[in-house]
């Protein structure tokens, strides 16, 4: 089976074609075409063509769209689940629960904030200044191989509902569940070239943010990878919306609520073997309870069924960072090494989940991001000793607290160089609140108004009223 682009509503059979391997056994699943570039041009002239009319409807008929995108979602929900599972290998259950569900909920929130946001408008000293907002035209929309589906959708919906056409690059490793969406697309008679998915590796992203036909980007992936693309679009200074990687931090205090922290952590570190940006990799857990809580957390990460990483080369640069650990004299308490199964999946991409403790603040691997099933744990004595640990990072996505103590849990959240904190809890989103990164991580914030702030421009528009006579 070898995937076409999707351009102007209709499969575009173009480029030389490349595999996609099964993370579960190594094999060759499907093949996609990879997008030269004329079939970028044509994507982006697709894009251009369809941009007017498109932002001419009114914001309660693209909502109108996205309702009916996620109803299309549902209609091939099992389709969806099953493409994403042969590009990734994810779980049945992940699949089920958080990708494709999130791509619904995706199109259904964005509709909603979409259609209720008010203008803005002031009054002051005889002039009535108010905002209208206009679509910054075509997107591109560059997106990983980790949460395809999911990242893909969280940037089409607030995207497309505030009036822009789309041209996606899904990643190279799992283009499955973007060529259904495609279908989807032309199934509910979206108008066509307002959305356009192209395949290929990253130099057809690279031709796509490049091409003059683009307005605006917006990325979640690598830093390298977006530090790539700023330089790209530098000299036409476009928009761009970053949300990069990530090196979390997780903070245990002795007041916590022992079992539930472990849990959480087994959660924040190990789901989707751990390749997901806001997976914790630093865990820091006060001395009094460090033992138990290292013993505990090796004990349930290996009871924990391996995951694939997502291609041999990640699987390799994640087990090159376990022997980084021991060549920079760490203590492995778990894992650290690839796992036999005795059966199909010893062709996959399998590394063991991982704990270890003993480096440095300044090793390699505790400053850099692996993006795998894997943490190091390090204790602290005081609250103040764990801000200044969390902090002391070149990233600042997101961070995770474990605390009974309300205000402490106020003090130290506030105080945290990260974009996310959750408390006694991870990766639990309400899809209208601003999510991204500071520092090496991210650029902007996606999520709520602040997407549709991204994906449009304002003009602010200044009345002088009249003065009633006196
Ligand atoms: N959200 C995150 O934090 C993610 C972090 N990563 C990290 O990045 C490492 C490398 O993984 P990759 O798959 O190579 O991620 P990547 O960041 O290079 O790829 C993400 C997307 O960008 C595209 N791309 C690559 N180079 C480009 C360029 N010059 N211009 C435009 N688009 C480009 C890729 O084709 C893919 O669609 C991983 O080992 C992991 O550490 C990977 C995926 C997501
Ligand atoms: O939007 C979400 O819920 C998750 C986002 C996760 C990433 O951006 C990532 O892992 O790259």
């Amino acid at each position: 089976m070898v995937l076409t682009h999707f351009i102007g509503g209709q499969p575009v059979a173009a480029g030389k074609s490349f595999p996609i391997h099964d993370p579960v056994t190594g094999t060759v699943v499907r093949h996609a075409q990879e997008a030269d570039p004329e079939v970028v041009d044509r994507a982006v002239r697709a894009a251009r063509e369809a941009a007017r009319d498109w932002a001419a409807l009114p914001v309660a008929e693209r909502a109108g769209w996205m309702r009916r995108l996620a109803e299309g979602i549902e209609a091939r929900f099992d389709d969806l689940v099953a493409a994403e599972i042969a590009d990734t290998g994810k779980s049945l259950d992940q699949t089920r629960t958080l990708d494709i569900p999130r791509g619904i909920a995706n199109f259904r929130a964005f509709a909603e904030i979409a259609a209720q946001r008010p203008d803005d408008a002031f009054h002051l000293s005889g002039l009535l200044s108010y905002t209208v907002r206009r679509p910054l035209g075509v997107v591109a929309v560059i997106v990983p191989w980790n949460l395809p589906f999911l990242l893909m959708t969280w940037k089409l919906a607030p995207a497309l509902v505030a009036g822009n056409t789309v041209v996606v690059k899904p990643s190279e490793h799992t283009p499955g569940s973007a060529a259904v969406f495609a279908e989807i697309c032309a199934d509910a008679g979206l108008p066509a070239g307002v959305v356009n998915i192209i395949f290929g590796y990253g130099s057809a992203g690279q031709l796509l943010v490049e091409h003059p036909g683009v307005d605006a980007v917006t990325f979640t992936g690598s830093t390298a990878t977006g530090t790539a693309i700023m330089n790209a679009v530098a000299d036409r200074v476009k928009p761009i919306s970053f949300e990069l990687g990530g090196k979390n931090a997780g903070l245990v205090f002795e007041d916590c609520d022992l079992e539930r922290a472990i849990e959480g952590s087994v959660k924040s570190v190990f789901t989707n073997g751990g390749q997901v940006c806001l997976c914790t990799e630093r865990l820091y857990v006060q001395r009094s309870i460090f033992e138990e809580f290292c013993a505990r957390l090796a004990s349930r990460a290996q009871e924990l069924e391996p995951q694939p990483m997502i291609s041999a080369e990640h699987r390799e640069k994640v087990l090159s960072y376990y022997a980084l650990a021991r060549s920079e004299g760490a203590k492995v308490l778990t894992g650290g090494s690839v796992p036999t199964f005795g059966d199909h999946r010893d062709s996959g991409y399998f590394v063991e989940p991982t704990v270890v403790t003993g480096l440095s603040e300044w090793s390699r691997f505790n400053r850099e991001e692996i993006f795998g099933p894997v943490c190091h744990v390090a204790l602290f004595d005081s609250e103040a000793e764990a801000i200044d640990l969390a902090n002391g990072s070149d990233y600042g996505l997101a961070a995770t607290l474990w605390t009974a103590n309300l205000d402490r849990a106020h003090r130290v959240a506030q105080r945290l160089e990260a974009g996310l904190v959750w408390v006694n809890t991870w990766y639990q989103r309400d899809l209208r609140t601003p999510f991204g990164g500071v520092k090496l991580s991210g650029i902007g914030r996606e999520g709520g108004t602040q997407s549709l702030d991204f994906y449009s421009e304002p003009t602010t528009i200044t009345i002088r009223l009249e003065q009633p006579d006196a």
